[in-house]
């Protein structure tokens, strides 16, 4: 009973299969706007090669037929002429169509590689917190080009594979529909095969794309995080992960390659078939006059240009299929709405004083589980202000929803009085830095980090934001100075250099809120007193929140938020706060317990 159902689904499968695969050529195809002109030119150099390489069998046949049969030699001279110009001339046409494709498929590659990067600039923040980083490089990377591959050739073979075959066809019904319907005997055996491969190489093909970015993920967290599984002993769990996920990814391209190795196999045989079919049938056709020997030639041949089609579309059908699957991995991408767009009356902000307050708001990642419940607050222009609280409690969060990384679900967030989302993103963004923990640096000199902050600050004004954050004198200790390189990652400094930099970084910026995570995590002393020394001056007159764990950091902060559960329990300053003998108490001193311990 369950059949019916099943094959029903399976119908309805393919054909969503059929109308993704459309959906997507037609995106493909829109690409290729700029340049219909090339793509006409190369469309008649396919016709003209296709029609070429059924007119040399054709002339061979008919010279065998007038001039060899007959034993006549006048005007053979001329034929063979002819010949010659016929395939210089298909070599001549191959030739463009080839270059032309390969221009107009690597301006198609450019132009979707370009427009996918744009848009990952457009996506929300809430996209890349959910998606393996690595697993998007790889599309980014391997599935273009894949696709690229694929379109400098194989659209061209598909094509002019299916003209041959029409050509064929039709040429080889005119001279005799008899041995015709003989050579197309082998047609239903050949969709039969087909059909039965390509049913199961397409979900292979998919499984291996999806694997190899799944694994190409997993590798770059590894990398990426080498030091965090070496201090934790964990390579040993981390190279099971890999061997299951390059197991998984071995099985998917195996089955994937098998299958599609089945095709030229069966094209080989199926080949040979029907030429044991057209010599025997055109054989006895021949004694018995109702064919000539040059026509029996003709269709030997075209039967072989009419497999070998067959057999080009049925390669290259494997690789296009292949191409689309990653053309629609890389369509979804695009498919991602962008970051909301601002309001149409959005205003920008040309000065911030740096005023804020939260007015009962709630927020949630998931639309499930409130990460913040019901928070107000206000902070006053060159306030500092500490987010305490235990993991999860909501402090990350409220700097999300500041910096417009999330909007809130309910309530609102005003900033110099206006309702934040009626500012444009941008413009909120500029009057805001951040010193993270993790400081991230780009590959690049120093005076490029630095002047990250703002793009048209000046040598001098780097210089002298990197003296005001003490970090002039190592910069200057090294081979370099200012324009020595860096990694991506910033190896070849230390960790309290890299937030040195960060805050010269931020000094540049000069925003008017400042937004620092637990900055002096993990330094030796003297560098410490450098960085806490450098902050000083960095948050001096700007509205600073400081998200601390060590609880020793912030007790000279104006006011202190402590946060539970992602609601605002409590707020004071550090003395207040410890006077009313609340959470803040609690916390204060099972911090302090810890401390002593260790
Ligand atoms: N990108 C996300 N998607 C879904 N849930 C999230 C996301 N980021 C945080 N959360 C959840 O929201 C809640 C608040 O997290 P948040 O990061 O703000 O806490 P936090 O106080 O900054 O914690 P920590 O001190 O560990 O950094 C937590 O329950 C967390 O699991």
């Amino acid at each position: 009973m369950l059949r019916p159902r099943h094959s029903a689904m399976m119908l309805t499968e393919k054909k969503r299969h059929a109308k993704d695969s459309i959906g997507t050529l037609r995106r493909i195809w829109s690409f290729l706007s700029d340049q219909k002109g090339r793509f006409a030119a190369v469309v008649f150099m396919v016709i003209m090669s296709s029609g070429l390489s059924l007119l040399g069998p054709y002339v061979v046949g008919k010279a065998i037929d007038t001039y060899i049969v007959t034993k006549q030699t006048d005007g053979f001279v001329f034929v063979l002429a002819i010949l010659v110009l016929i395939y210089l001339s298909l070599s001549l046409s191959t030739f463009l169509q080839n270059y032309w494709m390969i221009q107009i498929a690597q301006r198609t590659i450019y132009l979707i590689r370009k427009q996918l990067f744009y848009h990952f600039h457009q996506l929300p923040i809430a996209f890349f917190d959910k998606r393996q980083h690595g697993e998007l490089m790889s599309r980014i990377t391997n599935d273009i080009e894949n696709m690229s591959q694929t379109f400098n050739s194989t659209v061209i073979q598909v094509v002019s594979s299916m003209l041959t075959l029409v050509g064929a066809v039709c040429v080889m019904l005119w001279l005799s529909p008899l041995l015709t319907f003989v050579t197309l005997l082998i047609v239903p055996m050949m969709y039969g095969g087909m059909k039965w491969i390509t049913n199961r190489t397409q979900k292979r093909f998919k499984e291996q794309q999806q694997n190899l970015g799944e694994l190409n993920g997993f590798i770059e967290e590894v990398i990426s995080g080498q030091k965090i599984v070496k201090m934790f002993s964990q390579e040993k769990r981390m190279i099971a992960q890999f061997l299951s996920k390059n197991e998984r990814l071995k099985q998917s391209g195996f089955w994937a390659q098998t299958y599609s190795g089945f095709i030229p196999k069966l094209m080989n045989v199926l080949n040979n078939v029907s030429f044991a079919l057209i010599a025997g049938v055109g054989g006895i056709l021949a004694l018995k006059g109702i064919i000539s020997i040059g026509v029996i030639v003709i269709f030997a041949e075209y039967a072989r240009q009419f497999t070998r089609p067959l057999n080009d579309l049925a390669n290259q059908w494997n690789t296009l299929l292949s191409a689309l699957a990653g053309a629609e991995r890389v369509f979804e991408i695009l498919d991602v709405e962008k970051e909301e767009r601002d309001e149409t009356e959005a205003i920008s902000l040309p000065e911030m004083r740096g005023e804020i307050a939260f007015r009962h708001v709630f927020f949630s990642y998931d639309k499930e589980q409130e990460a913040i419940r019901d928070v107000s607050f206000s902070v006053s222009p060159g306030e500092t202000v500490a987010l305490v609280g235990p993991t999860g409690a909501g402090k990350t969060t409220i700097i999300q929803l500041l910096t417009r990384f999330y909007d809130p679900d309910r309530g609102h967030i005003f900033i110099d009085g206006h309702d934040s989302r009626s500012i444009k993103r941008a413009s909120l963004r500029q009057h805001m830095a951040f010193v993270l923990q993790d400081t991230f640096l780009f590959q690049g000199t120093i005076r490029e980090n630095i002047r990250y902050g703002r793009l048209n600050a000046s040598d001098e004004e780097v210089e002298e934001a990197a003296k005001w954050a003490n970090a002039h004198s190592f910069i200057m200790k090294l081979p370099n100075g200012y324009d020595t390189v860096l990694n991506q990652d910033g190896s070849g400094i230390s960790q309290g250099q890299k937030q040195l930099l960060a805050i010269a970084r931020a000094m540049v910026a000069n925003p008017s809120i400042l937004i620092l995570d637990e900055a002096t995590s993990n330094i030796d002393t003297m560098t410490e007193l450098k960085i806490q020394e450098a902050l000083g001056r960095l948050m001096n007159g700007r509205t600073c929140f400081v998200i601390a764990h060590r609880l020793n950091t912030i007790q000279n902060a104006d006011r202190i938020l402590v946060l539970n559960e992602g609601q605002l329990i409590e707020q004071g300053t550090h003395e207040s706060l410890l006077e009313a003998k609340g959470f803040y108490y609690e916390l204060y001193h099972s911090y302090l317990k810890k401390e002593e311990i260790s």
